[in-house]
């Protein structure tokens, strides 16, 4: 795959939004990355995912853990891109049917490499980290299609996590300028 010159452009272009924004964390924010802005399209979602393929490691048997619910549409585009296994992860498990927190193949003894849209401070990405482990799961990596975390640190550091970003918030910063 050909690295994708305009993709920051046209990612900023069609989600960033302005205004008084309350965050997952609590934080307030003046600025918002609407990703399903992006993912309703289905170009730029594929851009997105095929960018992202890239990031994966060369490795097989690895599933492809998408976090509730933005990185549904992404972790099902890169898995038909890519042909690896889909698991969608819910925030919270069901409590009637399967019961299941991971919808899909069984966690236990496989390596997951999470999928998520937007990293602000790391903590949804935390939260399935931990459950996908106690479910037995081998989690080391995000790949995540905007990390907006503080530039030079890794907020995911604390869980040994490694975090791959398809685009950063300097980045999308960068086509502003
Ligand atoms: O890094 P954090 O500080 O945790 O913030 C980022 C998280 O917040 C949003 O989730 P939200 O629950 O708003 O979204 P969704 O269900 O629409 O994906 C976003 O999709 C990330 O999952
Ligand atoms: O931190 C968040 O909740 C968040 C930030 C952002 O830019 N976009 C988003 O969907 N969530």
């Amino acid at each position: 795959m050909t690295a994708d010159p305009d993709l920051a452009r046209d990612v900023d272009s069609r989600c960033r939004l302005t205004g008084e924004f309350t965050l997952r964390s609590g934080q307030v924010s003046h600025e918002y990355f609407d990703k399903y802005l992006f993912e309703t399209d289905p170009t730029l979602l594929a851009r997105v995912a095929a960018q992202m393929a890239t990031l994966l490691p060369d490795e097989a048997g690895q599933l492809l853990g998408g976090l509730e619910m933005g990185g549904i549409p992404l972790v099902t585009a890169l898995s038909a891109h890519t042909g690896l296994p889909a698991l969608f992860v819910r925030k919270q498990a069901k409590d009637y049917g399967t019961n299941k927190l991971a919808e899909g193949p069984d966690v236990a003894g496989r390596t997951v490499v999470l999928i998520e849209d937007v990293i602000t401070t790391g903590g949804a990405v935390r939260d399935a980290t931990r459950a996908l482990r106690d479910a037995g799961a081998n989690v080391e990596l995000v790949i995540c299609a905007i990390d907006r975390s503080p530039a030079g640190g890794n907020p995911l550091a604390d869980v040994g996590l490694e975090i791959r970003s398809v685009l950063t918030k300097a980045d999308l910063d960068g086509v502003r300028s």
